[in-house]
This record gives structure tokens, sequence and C-alpha cells, in this order.
């Protein structure tokens, strides 16, 4: 559509055709709709996001979303595309572009057999470009993860969902999260788990985690959280789960590089991310 079809367009729900779920996000659903307003299907394909009403996540957050989302402009970032009132403004959605390969870890596990190490690492740099961007913006994404990455082309990968991003206050170098809600632990740096901090260094802590996901093919039985509670060990005295991952992380336990990691990524230079756990 029109260049000012990009930002700011307003979407009647009237015109809104439902076709399929699409998946979570933090605080919301995600669907697939077609935009109809000429009601001959010739609409294009667009992905909504709901507020989830019963989680306890307010309009504020999601508002705060789509503020977050509607300003990032990157090749490597899910566009925005608009908002959708219905009920009379009482209750709002997101509009976003429709990515038609969906979620990183289900293309990763349908597509094992065609995805070489180039092309691995090729979504590997998009990420790191996507972060680079939000950083450029002050943001912290706080939930860099497979879950959270979008496949737009057999080229092209984006990162997606904005429920938890901050922006950095412009005199600290990190965002202290006063109300931790359901944290995805297994993705955090230490100083997140154990002092709810968060900053560009603990992105880049997840991207560190997306890299084994990658590498992995998101196979599920090799996932992050699957291989830390193996090392924990299942049986739980009295601390609590975080406090052991804190402990073996201090250790300088790390996930084992993924069986089919090639040398030149399974030796990269230490992230400073371990340099900070000496
Ligand atoms: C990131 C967590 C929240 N979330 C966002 C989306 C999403 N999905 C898609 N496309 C998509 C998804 C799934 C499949 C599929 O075949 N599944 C079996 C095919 C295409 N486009 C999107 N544009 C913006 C958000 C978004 C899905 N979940």
């Amino acid at each position: 559509g029109p260049s000012n079809q990009q930002d700011q367009s307003v979407y009647e729900e009237r015109h809104l055709r439902y076709i399929s779920p699409l998946g979570k996000g933090n605080f919301g659903s995600v669907e697939l709709c077609r935009y109809d307003p000429l009601g001959d299907n010739t609409g294009e394909l667009i992905a909504v996001k709901k507020l989830q009403p019963n989680k306890q996540s307010n309009l504020e957050d999601f508002q705060k979303e789509i503020n977050t989302i509607r300003s990032l402009h990157c090749d490597y970032i899910v566009k925005y595309r608009g908002v959708c009132y219905s009920m009379g403004r009482l209750s709002m959605s997101l509009v976003m572009e429709y990515l038609p390969y969906g979620s990183l870890i289900g293309y990763l596990e349908k597509n094992r057999q065609l995805i070489n190490n180039r092309r691995m690492l090729l979504f590997a740099s998009q990420i790191c470009k996507g972060l680079e961007y939000l950083q450029s913006m002050r943001y912290v994404h706080r939930d860099l993860a497979a879950r959270n990455i979008l496949v737009a082309s057999d080229t092209l990968v984006k990162i997606a969902d904005f429920g938890l991003t901050k922006i950095i206050p412009f005199d600290k170098e990190y965002y202290r999260v006063t109300h931790p809600g359901e944290s995805p632990i297994f993705w955090y740096a230490p100083e997140s788990i154990t002092e709810s901090k968060f900053s560009h260094k603990s992105d880049v802590w997840s991207f560190g985690v997306v890299l084994h996901e990658l590498f992995s093919y998101c196979e599920h039985n090799c996932n992050p959280k699957r291989l830390y509670m193996q090392e924990i060990g299942n049986d739980m005295q009295g601390l609590s789960i975080s406090m052991h991952l804190v402990d073996i992380l201090k250790d300088n336990w790390r996930l084992p590089a993924p069986p089919l990691c090639p040398p030149r990524v399974r030796h990269l230079p230490q992230p400073y991310a371990t340099l900070r756990v000496a």
C-alpha cells in the first residue's frame, strides 16, 4: 500500500478476517489475519497480536510494546504495520508484517538437512545486526531466544516479540527490573538472575544461548533448559533452581558446544560475559 501504510495506520476491525493462530508471545497471542477491505480475498496477510486478557499483563505494558516496535526500523526486526482498535477503542491489537516461514525453531527442525554452516552463520549475523540496532537505540530486548526469532525467507531471519524490551536510562548502563514475571532464566546472564539487572551485555549473553540453539538445530533434547537441568541435577534441595544455575555458571560451567558445531564457532573468543564471572 501507500508509504503511509507503513506507520501509524489504523486497521478497521470489520475488515479483519481471522485465518489461524500463529503463536504465543509475551502477554499475548498472535494470529494470522487477512485485511480485506474489498471483501474479495485480495487483501494482505498480516500478523495480529492481541493482548491476553487473563494474563497479569495490562494494557499499559502492551502499549509500551507497541510504542517500542513502532520505533524500530531495521531489516532484522519484524516490522510494525499499525494498530486495530476494537470494542470502541476499549481494546487494541498490534498489526505486524506476516513472516511466512514462522518460528526459527520449527524452521530448523523441518529443514535441518538443507541448512549448512554458512547459512547458520548468516542467520547468526542477522540476529547480531538486529541486536546491534536495538543497542544503538538503547533498548535491551531481555527475551532473546530462538523462540523469538522468526524466518522471513530461506535467507532472512528477524527478531520478534518486544513484550519485555526496556529502554536503558541515559544515566545508567543497565535496567533493573522491579517485578520479574515468568523469567526465561536459562537465557539469562548471572546478574540478571541474581540482581534483575539487564544491559546490552546481558542481551549478548542471551545471544550466546541463541547461538547454542542455532548450532543445535533447536533440537528439543538438547535445548538450554534441559542441558542446564541435567547439570544441576534434578534433585532440588532447598536452593531454588535459579540459585543452582547461578552456582554452576559462577563455577564457569557452560553449555557444551553442540556436536555439529564447527570448530571456528566452537572456539569463539571468550565473550566478555565469561570474564565477568572470573
Ligand atoms: C515470537 C513469539 C510470538 N509470535 C509471533 C509470531 C509471528 N508469526 C509469523 N508467522 C508465522 C508463524 C508460525 C507459522 C507456522 O507455520 N507455525 C506452525 C508460520 C508463520 N509472523 C509474524 N509476524 C509478526 C509476528 C509473527 C508467532 N508467534
